[in-house]
């Protein structure tokens, strides 16, 4: 008797409470005179609704409608601020900043020991630093020749495309390029995503499905433990858990084969991740990481550095193959340093051309490829936004870098791809390049910054050189994207990609 009405009483307590949570979180919370929909002020879910179901990669989109309605500052989360007042950028992504990542939201991430997922500002410092001298500039540029070979290969495989009589779907095929590129410089040999007759090798394929799958992990972190389940379940449960094994034993593989190269003193002849993460540095206070940290360290670069600058890439192409008179410009420019189709030019002197570079920017921030927030947590003692609306310290507080690019006060008609506007009215430019934040800013900016302007830079450089390329049967609204950490495009830009005879 006594335990039929505890049972009945345990969820009627459970509702009170939940009942009573929701008029704390709604009207009581110290969060409660911010601007929002009731639903997110109760719940974390509010943000899963928008990116999981029923809709889609939707949330940034959702915050972009609520920021017109109610201005810069809105509540997103029981205890989460979004802010697109762009006064507040430098102050929220600054170097020395006392903003900190939020440990609770990093922790189902994964890759615990490594850079990126890294919340702790002391140890973030330590590993940083440890990798911050093989991302310089000096360091980076002596990927060069590297590259510029990966850029080759890759070259031929689009001719033997369009000699088959094959368009080629652009997103994996920059995406299969930067992933060799990338690997290269971390393992010292390459994953041959290249070699992929449709440019959908397993590794490319599962870092867009990761990427895809955080939203989901993010609202329910137990889908992580699929991990760890014996992998004769887990490969019947999901495909992507397949994957993941395998690219978990490549990784291992790659290592194995470059400890034992390093070892009997065989070593690159460029920089790479390996490298240096083997070097211990005693004044640096820097040691070798276990196996499993090298491992982390390492996927996490690749996956931070893959789609990214595939996706940046493919945007810019797509608009830049859109408009005759942007490509045949940049076509006219690039012919001054690289005469012959197959020329080659100093990396050095592709950064000094105007219009490659207006197109460059112009792609980081059309493209938005990192477009959400990145939350931080308010220190102690809060803080006051711009509009002097006082916020409690703690609260998680995060600005999407979509919103700031398409944002029409900073940049004028935002939605249209206009190279130009790099080029012209100085003060209108030192503007816009103040707040082109494609990498984010401060302590936690994006440490690949050099490596992925060398790419882009070559990139597009040599491929609309080469190619002759020609857009088959994609329109805008196959470029619309729905935003799953990475976009996710709503359909496939394909191009004929021959090579041009002079
Ligand atoms: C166009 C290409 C790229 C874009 C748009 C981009 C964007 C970003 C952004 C916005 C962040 C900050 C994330 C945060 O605040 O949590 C970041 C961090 C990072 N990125 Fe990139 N990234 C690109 C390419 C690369 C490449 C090529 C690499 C290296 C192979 C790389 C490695 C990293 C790392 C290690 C971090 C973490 C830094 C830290 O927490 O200290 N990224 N990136």
């Amino acid at each position: 008797m006594f335990n039929l009405n505890f049972l009945v009483a345990l969820p009627i307590l459970y509702l009170i409470y939940l009942i009573s949570l929701a008029i704390y979180r709604i009207w009581f919370h110290p969060l409660s005179g911010f601007p929002g929909p009731k639903a997110a002020a109760v719940s974390e879910y509010w943000e899963g609704w928008w990116n999981i179901w029923p809709h889609k990669g939707g949330c940034l989109f959702e915050l972009e409608r609520l920021h017109k309605i109610h201005g810069g500052a809105v509540r997103m989360g029981p205890n989460e601020i979004h802010v697109s007042d762009p006064r507040y950028y430098h102050e929220l992504y600054r170097l020395g900043s006392k903003y900190y990542k939020d440990p609770e939201m990093h922790k189902v991430l994964g890759a615990p020991s490594s850079t990126v997922a890294e919340t702790d500002p002391i140890l973030h410092k330590v590993r940083r630093s440890a990798l911050e001298q093989l991302f310089s500039r000096q360091s980076i540029l002596k990927l060069e020749s590297m590259l510029i070979g990966k850029i080759e290969r890759w070259s031929n495989k689009l001719e033997e495309n369009f000699k088959a009589g094959k368009p080629v779907a652009m997103e994996f095929a920059l995406k299969s390029l930067t992933m060799d590129m990338v690997t290269t410089f971390s393992f010292g040999q390459e994953f041959g995503a290249v070699e992929d007759p449709e440019f959908m090798s397993i590794p490319v394929r599962l870092f867009r499905n990761y990427l895809m799958s955080l939203h989901i992990i993010k609202a329910f972190p137990f889908v992580k433990l699929l991990q760890k389940l014996p992998y004769f379940i887990a490969k019947h449960i999901s495909p992507s858990v397949e994957m993941g094994r395998y690219l978990e034993e490549l990784s291992s593989d790659h290592i194995d084969t470059f400890v034992k190269k390093w070892n009997n003193g065989d070593k690159p002849s460029f920089p790479t991740v390996l490298g240096r993460l083997l070097t211990p540095n005693e004044e640096k206070g820097f040691q070798v990481p276990s196996k499993q940290g090298i491992k982390d360290e390492v996927i996490t670069l690749v996956s931070a550095g893959n789609d990214t600058t595939g996706i940046t890439s493919m945007v810019g192409l797509f608009q830049i193959l859109k408009n005759q008179k942007i490509h045949d410009r940049l076509l006219a420019e690039l012919k001054t340093i690289l005469p012959n189709v197959d020329s080659i030019a100093p990396y050095q002197e592709l950064e000094k051309l105007p219009y490659l570079t207006a197109c460059i920017k112009e792609s980081l921030r059309y493209a938005s490829a990192a477009a959400s927030r990145t939350p931080r947590l308010v220190p102690p003692g809060g803080i006051y936004l711009p509009d002097g609306r006082f916020v409690p310290a703690g609260t998680r507080i995060g600005m999407a870098i979509y919103l700031i690019h398409y944002n029409p006060d900073l940049f004028q008609n935002p939605n249209t791809f206009d190279p130009e506007r790099w080029l012209k009215d100085p003060t209108e430019i030192a503007l816009q390049n103040k707040f082109l934040v494609p990498f984010s800013k401060g302590s936690r900016a994006c440490l690949g910054i050099n490596l992925a302007h060398m790419e882009l830079y070559t990139i597009m450089a040599y491929l609309i050189r080469r190619h002759d390329l020609r857009i088959h049967n994609t329109t805008d609204k196959d470029m619309e994207w729905w935003d799953m950490v990475i976009p996710e495009f709503k359909g496939t830009f394909k191009a004929w990609t021959s090579l041009r005879a002079e």
